[in-house]
């Protein structure tokens, strides 16, 4: 889904340029892995200021507005990554990649508790601005808005929600009612608020992306934000990335894997010619059964409009939720494609 490179940012016109923008963008700089040019981009930048400049951390939406009228008058790009904190290497791939298609890259850091069910784990979901602060540092993000309190995301009064009925019903929305609500209802308001040129989701949250590009495209946010879609960072061994690995004991960790193990054990036999969904389904089950406490859903679903399929043809997806311990962990696959 990630759609092609293109060089980091588009140029200023001379006069509007700023000392911060001042770093060479030869085409050289692209040859470079995404890791290493957001560190050189950052460091010639800070170099040019005679500082290290950390990313501005505002917490209100005024301190963001002022910030972000201030970089719309000098006609200066900006790629938004919205996040939930306690960042890892899935989250700062977004944010390289955000940096290469636009001239800044600001995070939203915010636990929005309306994606949040009665039971989850909205209260002990972990948390580090300042760890977060310094790994987006070492990225090249140039602002992070972490609103304080949700009162500051929802005032007094709040009543306005966005729903996407269909992509919502399923998957984790079934499993999670009302979840898909509160992403929807926020991702509007980030995208609202910040008029990104680009916003950047990570494929991890498969269900996620796909409601909010439907959204995206049915509420006009497209006509000025482009919905990226970026691939899963797993850990060395095939785990998936996620902020709440955290939660998981040593025992735990080595049983998570099962999930990628599932994953894997359906797309061989699917490459081994199996068509048939429940077979590629119950060899992914096998495979995590023992090692996972509760299997929450496994689904074969059409890789673009998310509705079961009677037989393998297409491209599709492959999703898997399921508890280890008292951690929710969700992976998934496209296979076909
Ligand atoms: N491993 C990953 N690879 C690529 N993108 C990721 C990965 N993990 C998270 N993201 C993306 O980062 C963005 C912010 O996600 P979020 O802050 O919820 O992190 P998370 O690790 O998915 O947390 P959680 O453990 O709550 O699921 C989302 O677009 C999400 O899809
Ligand atoms: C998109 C998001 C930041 C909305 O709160 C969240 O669902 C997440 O981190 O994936
Ligand atoms: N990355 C998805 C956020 C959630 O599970 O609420």
């Amino acid at each position: 889904m990630a759609g092609a490179r293109r060089r980091p940012g588009r140029t200023e016109p001379k006069a509007k340029q700023t000392k911060r923008r001042a770093f060479p963008r030869g085409a050289r700089l692209k040859k470079l892995g995404p890791l290493l040019r957001g560190q050189l981009l950052h460091s010639l930048y800070a170099g040019a200021e005679g500082t290290m400049q950390k990313p501005i951390v505002v917490h209100t939406r005024e301190e963001l507005l002022k910030e972000l009228r201030a970089l719309e008058e000098r006609g200066v790009s900006l790629a938004l990554v919205p996040t939930m904190g306690y960042l890892h290497e899935g989250h700062l791939s977004l944010v390289r990649e955000g940096a290469a298609r636009a001239d800044r890259v600001a995070v939203s850091i915010f636990v929005n508790p309306t994606q949040f069910g009665p039971g989850e784990d909205l209260d002990r979901y972990p948390r580090d601005l300042s760890g977060d602060v310094e790994k987006l540092d070492a990225a090249g993000a140039w602002l992070v808005y972490a609103p304080k309190s949700p009162r500051e995301v929802y005032p007094e009064g709040f009543q306005t929600w966005v729903d996407v009925e269909g992509l919502s019903l399923g998957l984790c929305g079934g499993k999670r009612p009302g979840h898909f609500r509160g992403v929807a209802t926020v991702v509007c308001k980030l995208l609202t608020l910040f008029r990104p040129k680009v916003a950047l989701f990570g494929q991890k949250d498969y269900q996620q992306l796909a409601v909010i590009r439907r959204m995206a495209r049915d509420l006009d946010l497209d006509a000025r934000t482009e919905v990226v879609g970026m691939p899963i960072v797993r850990e060395p061994d095939g785990l998936a990335m996620s902020s709440r690995n955290a939660y998981l004991s040593a025992d735990e960790r080595r049983r998570a894997l099962s999930l990628h193990r599932g994953l894997y054990a359906a797309r061989a036999l699917h490459e081994a010619g199996e068509r048939d969904p429940a077979r590629l389904i119950g060899a992914a089950r096998d495979a995590m059964a023992g090692d996972v406490d509760r299997i929450d859903y496994v689904e074969l679903v059409d890789a673009d409009s998310l509705e079961t399929v009677e037989r393998v043809e297409d491209p599709v997806c492959l999703l898997v939720a399921a508890f280890v311990g008292r951690t929710r962990l969700i992976d998934n696959l496209v296979v076909g494609r």
